[in-house]
């Protein structure tokens, strides 16, 4: 019988959550093969740089795009947070899996919250969004460049001076690293990135079988909500790397969108909100607001 090829990166993370699919398909599917194809993408090789310098779209997607492409993977195993807003043509997200918890966390040296740091404590981060938002919430924070799988993250949290590290709770708990998490960061002081906590399956889009076969995994509310998001983003032009933040939430069938951007110095930081039932009409709608608040002239300053 045909083997089904699930190609992923071959992080910790992204090998859980391969391995998640992995299973939930076994489950629906007991009489179909299903194997990973692990594979390293440019993000995972370029480690000393931070991810906002490198400026590439699709660092974390490419190489198993092309795989894709080139008809060696039946399907790509993405946390869509690392995913551009446009994909290369030919391909499409079929399946957006049930979200995990989106926010991020904080996790610190000695169990000491946020609040509680004293002047001048050391961040690790190397997210302009998670920067910016500190930034405004304590302008006395000292950040440093924090890059690399979680693993090298903790380690390097547990041997430098860093106080405290900012991580997605997703990853963090997938893991199974729920005890070392010191507080969830609200999110009206961190807003997550879009599409933070949900997994998505990339395919070529002539593989209806594929598509077909994925359907069960599809959660819906899941799907509205990084929609919702992922629209605002594309309106924004933002990529991943640029200090903007949303959130949607979905309470019968009405979604709800948060949205946030701030210059890197934290000292503008600007949110929006609307609801709706159209996830890219919500995206663009709070897109709009943010733009008539000022959000272009801050992005145009951090690109430049
Ligand atoms: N940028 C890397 C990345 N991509 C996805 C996650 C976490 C898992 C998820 O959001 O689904 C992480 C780690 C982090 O930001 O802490």
């Amino acid at each position: 019988m045909k083997t089904i090829r699930i190609g992923t990166r071959d992080s910790l993370l992204a090998m859980w959550q391969a391995e998640w699919v992995k299973s939930q398909l076994t489950k629906s599917y007991p009489r179909l093969h299903f194997e990973l194809v692990p594979m390293k993408t440019k993000g995972d090789k370029i480690l000393d740089v931070p991810l906002s310098k490198i400026g590439d779209k699709g660092l974390f997607t490419k190489e198993l795009e092309q795989g894709l492409l080139s008809d060696e993977l039946d399907m790509a195993v993405h946390s869509l947070k690392d995913m551009p807003t446009l994909l290369p043509k030919g391909l499409t997200i079929s399946t957006f899996c049930e979200r995990e918890e989106p926010r991020d966390v904080f996790l610190s040296k000695n169990g000491i919250a946020l609040e509680d740091l004293p002047t001048g404590a050391i961040i690790g981060t190397s997210s302009l969004r998670r920067k910016s938002q500190l930034k405004h919430y304590r302008p006395d924070f000292v950040f440093v460049d924090l890059r690399g799988n979680l693993q090298t993250r903790w380690r390097k949290l547990t041997e430098s001076n860093m106080d405290g590290i900012v991580l997605a709770a997703a990853g963090v708990k997938r893991l199974g690293w729920g005890d070392r998490i010191t507080q969830i960061l609200p999110e009206n002081m961190m807003l997550s990135a879009v599409g933070q906590g949900s997994i998505a399956i990339e395919i070529a889009e002539q593989r209806s079988d594929i598509r077909e076969l994925l359907s069960p995994l599809n959660h819906i509310e899941t799907e509205l909500a990084v929609r919702a998001e992922r629209s605002l983003m594309r309106k924004l032009e933002g990529g991943c790397q640029v200090p903007i933040g949303a959130l949607a939430q979905v309470v019968n069938e009405q979604i709800t969108l948060r949205g946030m951007v701030a210059s890197l110095d934290g000292v503008r930081l600007i949110k929006a909100e609307a609801t709706g039932i159209d996830p890219d009409a919500v995206g663009i709608e709070v897109a709009e607001r943010l733009v008539e608040l000022g959000a272009l002239s801050i992005l145009a300053e951090i690109r430049t």
